[in-house]
């Protein structure tokens, strides 16, 4: 039965603007336990925007969203521990070794502090996962760029209950083989109740994420000298 407290990522009539431009209007999504949706849409459409407003990163210019029935933007830290965005960029610092980098993303939502060697343990555990054993003590900045988008993904092994993954492009760089393996924790993950909204320019077979088309509303492009907004 769905209550408030477990509703999911709800948009409603969400319309985005930015650099003065309207990207999209009239968004309506709805993402449950146990739901994969693919994004799709031309380079520029705002799928990363999107994917912003969704997390509360940034508010919408028409419209509200809501996960598990409270606004995203008034989400207590331990709600906002319970979606999982992950962006182009990797969020691992290039000086930090990757066991470093990654147990300071896994403390940033921990419901209570993890046991450093059990931490250890798990962070290796999720490495093996990836595709990326052994690596628990190799700086960032010696991934390549394949194993550093492997490495961010990791983080969503460390987790104990299903989350709501929000991904942009986690296949960007993948080989053949991360993303075989990429598909296959979906498929665990939302067995276990996960959701997952996903960009992706590259194509995969997953059948069970289903595809939602952002129809991008036409119009002008900005003057080039427009300043870039938030
Ligand atoms: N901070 C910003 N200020 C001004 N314009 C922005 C800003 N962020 C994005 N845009 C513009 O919004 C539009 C949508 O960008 P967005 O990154 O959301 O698209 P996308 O669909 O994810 O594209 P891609 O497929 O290339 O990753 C683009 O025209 C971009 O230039």
């Amino acid at each position: 039965m769905i209550s408030e407290g477990n509703s999911g990522l709800i948009a409603s009539d969400v319309a985005c603007r930015r650099g003065g431009r309207r990207l999209f209007r009239g968004l309506h999504l709805r993402l449950q336990a146990g739901q994969a949706l693919w994004l799709r849409g031309p380079n520029g459409s705002g799928k990363t925007s999107l994917l912003r407003i969704l997390c509360g990163l940034v508010p919408p210019a028409e419209g509200e969203v809501s996960f598990d029935g409270t606004p995203v933007r008034a989400l207590t830290p331990l709600q906002r521990g319970r979606l999982r965005y992950i962006g182009h960029a990797n969020a691992l610092k290039s000086e930090l070794r990757v066991g470093e980098a990654l147990g300071f993303l896994a403390g940033l939502h921990a419901e209570a502090p993890h046991h450093p060697g059990a931490l250890r343990e798990r962070m290796a555990h999720a490495l093996e996962q990836v595709g990326l054993p052994g690596k628990l003590d190799q700086f960032v900045g010696t991934l390549s760029q394949g194993q550093r988008r492997k490495a961010a993904l990791a983080r969503l092994m460390l987790d104990d209950e299903p989350r709501t993954w929000l991904l942009d492009e986690p296949l960007e760089a993948l080989d053949a083989h991360g993303s075989a393996r990429f598909e296959a924790w979906v498929a665990v993950h939302l067995d276990r109740g996960g959701s997952l909204l996903m960009t992706s320019h590259v194509a995969f077979n997953s059948p069970r994420i289903l595809p939602f088309d952002l129809n991008p509303v036409p119009g002008p492009t900005p003057a080039p000298h427009e300043a870039p907004g938030p």
